[in-house]
């Protein structure tokens, strides 16, 4: 189900709980509501509708991509860069890291481990960082 996005930044500011394998339904109406916004959003994270669990999703090419309980087990080459968000008015500089290694839990609850680089893990660093309540 779409929903709508959170723009609250009190609520923004809060961290996330972990997800459980249980949350498939989250996992759905995030995706669903990423799709719905593809033109002007390229990941999201639960929190930006309403739900406080560290559950993101991201544009990768064709298919939006959910990540369950994403952590960056490495990173390297640092970049300062320029970032706007959904929820939040303007753009705001932050540091990002070229490339990143993340583990998480696929929609299934399995262990997963990838390396990311560049836009695909700047969205990645983006949303993760909505899980601990940071705006950019
Ligand atoms: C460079 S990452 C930017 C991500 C942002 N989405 C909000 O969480 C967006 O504008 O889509």
């Amino acid at each position: 189900m779409i929903k709508p996005i959170v723009k609250d930044t009190f609520f923004l500011s809060q961290k996330s709980e972990p997800a459980v394998r249980e949350d498939g339904a989250i996992v759905k109406d995030l995706l669903d509501t990423l799709q719905a916004n593809r033109e002007r959003c390229v990941g999201m994270a639960a929190n930006m509708i309403g739900i406080k669990k560290r559950i993101i999703a991201v544009q990768m090419g064709e298919v939006n991509l959910p990540m369950l309980n994403p952590v960056i087990v490495k990173k390297s080459k640092p970049y300062e860069t320029e970032e706007g968000c959904l929820s939040l008015e303007g753009v705001r500089r932050t540091t990002r890291y070229e490339t990143i290694e993340v583990e998480y839990r696929d929609v299934n609850f399995k262990r997963c481990k990838q390396r990311y680089t560049g836009w695909t893990a700047q969205i990645i660093q983006h949303e993760i960082d909505h899980c601990d309540g940071i705006l950019i």
